[in-house]
């Protein structure tokens, strides 16, 4: 039997991980390890510092940006599987890899050995390299995180449970000043310039930005990375775009260019933030070359 660790980010889904942990808490029996995460980042150290020898379950209680961290950490311990109780505002990793929601079902993952490896992209900067579990992208949704994160609205409404109304208010703002900007991309040595462009993301699984299953071919377990461009499109269609990624019209849609490949390399005209799983990962500069491939190194997932 595996030994049991959950990391639990106490902040995800403005305090709904802490709830959730509660409440799992009173129902646990037997031996289990549990550690609460005090700032960004922490869950990576946690879990490094977990002896590698001993085969582990680690479920990681938050939204993707725990999960994230619990797989970076996880990075070179083959004995340590992940999975997520998800509890954050996203979720997108609850969507593809395994997920538990009961004592029971935890119970049932602890006493099977049975582990699929999983893909992670890289995304490489001209200044940093990061590694992606779900996606990596650049443009409009990036801006739209960051800038909800840094928001004092989001901090004051969350009080009320109503942080995703600052997140509204971000995407309405964006629509109307976002600039638009020419994107440079070579997928496996195929060029294409794409002009007017509103974001790129390259996806390792079908879902982004809580549920929008944006990338519908993409497989954790596959060899191949899938690039979507958003370009062309007006700012209220982008809008109704959004709408159609949640029934998966989109791929139909002009505006919607989609690439698959081993490697990518991209440069924008003007400069735009970037994010490695809806967290903020830096600006690429006007000109500067960004890629991502993914790397053979693999994370195991329970199977469920
Ligand atoms: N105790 C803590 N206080 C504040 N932030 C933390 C804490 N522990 C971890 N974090 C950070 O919180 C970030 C967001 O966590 P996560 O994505 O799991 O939750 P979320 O509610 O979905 O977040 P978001 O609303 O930002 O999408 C993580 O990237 C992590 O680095």
């Amino acid at each position: 039997m595996r030994r049991l660790v959950f990391i639990i980010n106490p902040s995800a889904g403005n305090g709904r991980a802490l709830k959730k942990w509660e409440a799992l808490q009173k129902e646990l029996t037997g031996d289990y390890q549990f550690y609460f995460t005090k700032f960004p980042r922490h869950a990576v150290e946690l879990v490094q510092a977990l002896d590698p020898a001993i085969k582990t379950l680690l479920i990681a209680i938050g939204g993707d940006g725990t999960v994230h961290e619990v797989i970076e950490g996880s990075l070179e311990r083959p004995r340590f599987a992940i999975a997520a109780l998800s509890a954050g505002s996203g979720n997108d990793f609850g969507r593809t890899y395994t997920s538990v929601a009961t004592k029971d079902e935890i119970e049932t993952l602890r006493q099977s050995s049975e582990d699929n490896p999983m893909k992670l992209g890289n995304l490489q900067t001209a200044s940093s390299s990061y590694i992606f579990v779900n996606n990596a992208g650049f443009g409009f949704d990036a801006e739209v995180v960051y800038q909800t994160n840094r928001s004092l609205w989001k901090k004051r409404l969350n009080r009320f449970g109503l942080g995703k109304l600052a997140y509204y208010g971000v995407v309405v703002k964006e629509l109307l000043t976002f600039e638009t900007a020419t994107i440079e991309l070579t997928v496996d040595g195929q060029a294409h310039v794409i002009p007017k462009a509103w974001f790129l993301v390259v996806c390792n699984q079908p879902y982004f930005g809580g549920g929008m299953k944006i990338s519908p071919n993409s497989n954790p377990a596959d060899d191949i990375l899938e690039v979507t461009v958003v370009s062309d499109i007006s700012r209220w269609k982008l809008l109704l775009l959004f709408g159609t990624v949640f029934i998966g019209w989109h791929t139909k849609l002009q505006a919607m260019k989609q690439f698959s490949g081993q490697r990518c390399q991209f440069a924008v005209s003007r400069p735009m933030i970037g994010h490695t799983d809806g967290e903020y990962c830096g600006r690429l500069e006007a000109s500067q070359v960004a890629s991502a491939h993914l790397l053979s190194q693999t994370w195991a997932m329970p199977v469920k």
